[in-house]
């Protein structure tokens, strides 16, 4: 059982995770997890390496559907559509429900159409000018169109590892999803960088629901307003992120934060 703090303002459930378990082959590594995700705040996802925060993220957009041996069981739903359902479309799915990677993965493109390919597919514009428009908006939105505005010809590839990453999520944005997640989207990058994604990430807030998985205690206490602490496959608190790292109610918790294990 999560202990959930009775201090959390009352939100609507962008996201809602019901019991949900996840398997490889035969073993847990997810064990009902139930969990709902706002748009109003940031989550994180914190706790030591193997307890499952990556997993069951990737639960959330359906990422597990490409490993083989992955099962879910329980219920997610998105504004209420469960999204395991036999009729969801996974590719819109995944559009409505984004995702960022450890190490920014730009598609060998040129920078205009890294971000023009989800829109084209997903038929977002009519021509040429409303897809110049959406590539210019959603650079600007991750903070890199004054960047490489001069540039947009220019392979993703060759940018900066943290260009590359905003570069992944104005990708992310091009599509007008509800809900980014992001699995340790600054791991491969400089603290400088780092602080670049921090700040985009608190002025994304609001605008769309963000997750974010981090090893990093400090990064957690900047940029969410909610935090879940997993172990061993389970939630074991959910809280502001404030209270989770000054005032946990569970001693699990309490030795993670101060760093027993981890
Ligand atoms: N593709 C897979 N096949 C089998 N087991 C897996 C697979 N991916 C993860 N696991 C196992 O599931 C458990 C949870 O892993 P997961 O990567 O979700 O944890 P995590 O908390 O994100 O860890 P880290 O912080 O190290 O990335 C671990 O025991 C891991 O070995």
């Amino acid at each position: 059982m999560t202990v959930v703090h009775d201090n959390l303002e009352k939100t609507e459930a962008k996201m809602r995770a019901e019991a949900v378990s996840v398997f490889y082959g035969d073993k847990k590594a997810i064990d009902e997890v139930s969990i709902d995700i706002p748009t109003e705040y940031v989550t994180a996802f914190i706790g030591p390496s193997g307890c499952g925060k990556s997993t069951f993220l990737r639960t959330l957009n359906r990422m597990n559907d490409t490993i083989p041996t992955a099962r879910v069981e329980g219920s997610i739903q998105l504004d209420g559509e469960d999204i395991y359902a036999s009729g969801m479309d996974v590719v819109q799915l995944r559009a409505r429900v984004g995702m960022v990677f450890q190490k920014p993965n730009p598609f060998p493109k040129s920078i205009y159409d890294n971000i023009a390919y989800g829109p084209k597919i997903h038929g977002l514009a009519e021509g040429k000018d409303e897809l110049d428009a959406i590539v210019e908006k959603s650079l600007r939105r991750a903070g890199l169109w004054e960047e490489v505005k001069e540039r947009l010809q220019d392979s993703g590839t060759a940018l900066s590892g943290g260009q590359q990453q905003r570069l992944c999520i104005a990708r992310a944005i091009a599509v007008d999803p509800e809900v980014i997640l992001m699995d340790e989207p600054c791991s491969a990058l400089d603290p400088i960088a780092t602080a670049k994604i921090e700040e985009l990430i608190a002025e994304l807030n609001g605008r769309y629901a963000i997750v974010i998985v981090t090893h990093s205690m400090q990064q957690a206490a900047r940029v969410s307003q909610r935090t879940a602490f997993f172990h061993l496959g389970k939630m074991v608190e959910y809280g502001r992120t404030s209270d989770i790292f000054t005032n946990p109610h569970e001693q699990r918790t309490q030795d993670y934060i101060t760093g027993r294990y981890g």
